[in-house]
């Protein structure tokens, strides 16, 4: 039997049973062979940045590696600025189409996050941008090391579910979850394995 808020109990068909959220987690999208395959050269083949942001007054570098995918309508804003999208590569646009499938819905952006190791991390946030429409779709691939993905209600500081985030699985968010939660990937001292995750996205008013 597993204790509340941990992953076995919550789920339904992949479904996160979460009031005001709309979340699937399928912890084997991808068969292994793949996933390892996808990551080894989803590595090599990106030319991963590392953008500034300011916080508290002080320039920063994200404390991760980043690169945006794209159709070329598909401009999106993360990190502060408008980031023109790379073309795809025949591998993303492999990814994005047996996504496509899998969804019956069109996606037409990735963001790709290289977490190198336990001190990398992404920060409470909604994926709420105007681009990305009333109801956003984010499809969530995550390859590599197993990290911990918490939700918060907006406005509260009390994680209320967290997902350990496995090697070739899916997260579907959509509906009104980005209107209600925020996400994180925190920092763990736990020695992890460098993990790619991608999130593709329908941007649906093109800047
Ligand atoms: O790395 C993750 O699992 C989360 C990524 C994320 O929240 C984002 O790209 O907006
Ligand atoms: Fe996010």
């Amino acid at each position: 039997m597993d204790a509340p808020g941990t992953q076995g109990g919550l789920f339904d068909g992949g479904a996160l049973q979460l009031a005001d959220a709309q979340l699937t987690y399928l912890p084997d999208w991808l068969d292994g062979a793949t996933a390892d395959d996808w990551l080894h050269r989803l590595v090599e083949e990106t030319p991963w940045q590392q953008p500034e942001v300011v916080l508290f007054g002080r320039q920063l570098p994200v404390p991760r590696l980043v690169a945006w995918y794209g159709d070329p309508e598909a401009r999106y804003r993360y990190s502060g600025m408008t980031h023109q999208p790379l073309p795809w590569t025949p591998l993303l646009g492999e990814i994005r189409q047996r996504l496509v499938n899998t969804l019956g819905q069109p996606l037409n952006g990735a963001l790709l996050n290289y977490y190198r190791d336990g001190q990398d991390s992404m920060g409470w946030h909604s994926d709420d941008e105007r681009e990305l429409g009333a109801e956003p779709l984010v499809a969530s691939l995550s390859l590599g090391g197993v990290r911990r993905f918490d939700l918060r209600r907006k406005g509260t500081t009390r994680i209320e579910h967290s997902l350990q985030l496995e090697h070739g699985s899916l997260l579907v968010m959509s509906g009104q979850t980005q209107h209600h939660w925020q996400h994180q990937v925190a920092k763990t001292r736990k020695p992890c394995a460098p993990r790619l995750n991608l999130t593709f996205r329908l941007i649906r008013t093109p800047l």
